[in-house]
């Protein structure tokens, strides 16, 4: 009998509902390369909470804005420890002390005083204010590059990575790490910083059978482990010659990284928290760019709606030096509601990050057992048209004109960057970065498909991960504005 009609559980000890399991791998071959896609098909047969088994780890997926909310809300302080995978390369003790995104669990004092740290220095309010200078003239290098490539195919996702992984690494170490020009670092460290990723992601035995774990018989971890190590080395020079210099003469903070010391962090810390930053910061943003960029070229009316709006906004470009102010373009209505749109139709983390239940709770009528990975599927909630009734798969940044629906945590039919305490501490940096690269993109050039492409025609396939990419990178011919 499938699980969900099976009267002999008591009500009491009821798991969620879900797919049979098979002896053995249990869900594992229901799950397909699209995870998403397949739990948004098994919460249409079996309700907003369902559970499957993967190999022997039990894994709870929410699929509804009212289980989201019991989740992220009800049930925050029992459901957002952090279901750690095996490829992540160091153990819960050392991760507690030196990781925020893996951190196993929010009771542990180091996390709290790293989303201190993140609140009230790196990304308070007037920090945020401070940084927008560095942005903006990162973003007019951008226009600068790509204004020598006018009548050329350019990769957005190419050029976008490196506006916004050097606007970090500025933020963080005061210098540029990748450059516009393709070059061998710049190369390295984008294919490190993905196959780290992509490690992180692989279905992996030793997740599912947590015997295998010391063993790691597809050598993922070892493989991380070397990874890391050679990101280390990229920041590792800088991080020296700082203490250094900040011992032979102290000054306040004037980056990311002059905070973390002056917090007094080691260097395994910072080695590990530069990591997850530069990992959790730069393919989100250069994901949600490249979907926008996809979705106004084959929405002409909202491209062209988009231009209007900067052009009655924003004043004209000077050639050369396009330099755009970021504070006018992320209070711009419409570009606001394509950023929130494009979040909503092709949110990076299409399942959150995996949390984990620090103890057994009632979810639902249902249980919810101690160590069981949690998930909530934000794609599958962003297209649910009993959420969103007008043609929820349709690109239509109108309705958000007028609406009070945000992704600040509080709407649970809109999380792209989660809620509660797990929250994503990065939004007040999306929030201005991402709306300052498109404005520029859109302001200063024409954009459009090169060899005559159909917009219509245009591959929308996406590539699941950590983060969701766009399968075909997006190529685009920029053309001198006719704004
Ligand atoms: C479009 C951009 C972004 C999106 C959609 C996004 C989304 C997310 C999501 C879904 C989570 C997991 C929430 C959960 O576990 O429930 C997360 C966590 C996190 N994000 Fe972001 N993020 C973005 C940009 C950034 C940026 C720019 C930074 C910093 C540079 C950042 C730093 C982090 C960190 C440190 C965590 C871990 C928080 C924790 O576990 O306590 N993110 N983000």
């Amino acid at each position: 009998i499938p699980r969900f009609l099976s009267t002999s559980a008591s009500s009491k000890n009821r798991l969620p509902p879900g797919p049979n399991p098979w002896p053995i791998i249990g869900n594992l071959h229901h799950l397909g390369k699209q995870a998403h896609i397949s739990l948004q098909r098994f919460s249409h047969l079996y309700g907003p909470l369902i559970s499957l088994r993967l190999g022997s780890q039990l894994l709870v997926v929410a699929s509804s804005p009212a289980a989201a909310s019991e989740i992220l809300r009800t049930h925050d302080r029992l459901l957002s420890a952090r279901y750690v995978p095996t490829a992540v390369p160091y153990d819960t003790v050392e991760l507690d002390r030196k990781a925020i995104v893996w951190a196993s669990s929010c009771s542990n004092d180091q996390w709290k005083a790293f989303r201190a740290m993140f609140r009230n220095q790196i990304f308070s309010a007037k920090a945020i204010e401070s940084q927008a200078a560095v942005r903006e003239r990162k973003v007019a290098q951008m226009v600068e590059f790509l204004e020598g490539k006018l009548g050329e195919t350019v990769s957005i996702g190419q050029v976008v990575f490196a506006a916004i992984f050097d606007s970090l690494s500025n933020l963080m170490l005061s210098r540029d790490c990748i450059g516009f020009e393709t070059s061998e670092t710049a190369n390295r460290l984008k294919s490190l910083i993905w196959r780290l990723m992509e490690l992180g992601t692989s279905p992996n035995l030793a997740d599912f059978f947590p015997v295998l774990k010391k063993l790691d018989p597809q050598g993922l971890r070892r493989e991380a482990l070397r990874r890391c190590h050679e990101l280390y080395c990229v920041w590792q020079p800088y991080v020296k010659q700082r203490r250094e210099r900040r011992r032979r003469d102290p000054y306040g903070a004037e980056d990311f990284l002059d905070i973390f010391l002056e917090n007094g962090l080691d260097d395994d810390q910072i080695d590990w928290l530069s990591l997850e930053l530069f990992s959790a910061g730069t393919d989100t943003n250069t994901a949600t760019i490249e979907w926008a960029m996809t979705e106004l070229i084959r929405n002409k009316g909202a491209m062209e709606k988009l231009r209007q709006e900067l052009k009655a906004e924003l004043s004209p470009p000077l050639l050369g030096k396009s330099q755009i102010d970021e504070s006018a373009a992320c209070r711009l209505p419409y570009l606001n509601a394509i950023v929130k749109e494009t979040l909503r139709l092709h949110p990076p983390g299409p399942l959150l990050l995996p949390h984990r239940a620090s103890e057994s709770c009632e979810v639902m009528g249902y249980t919810v057992p101690e160590g069981a990975q949690i998930v909530v599927n934000v794609w599958a909630i962003s297209r649910d048209p009993t959420v969103w009734e007008d043609d929820p798969t349709s690109f239509k940044p109108e309705r958000f004109i007028g609406s009070e629906v945000d992704f600040r945590g509080q709407d649970f039919e809109l999380l792209p960057f989660g809620a509660g305490r797990r929250m994503c501490p990065g939004v007040p940096l999306a929030t201005r970065q991402i709306p300052l690269v498109l404005a520029a993109l859109v302001r200063n050039f024409d954009w459009c498909l090169p060899d005559g492409e159909d917009p219509a025609e245009m591959d929308m396939s996406e590539k699941f991960g950590i983060t969701l990419q766009k399968e075909q990178p997006l190529l685009l011919v920029p053309n001198r504005s006719s704004l």
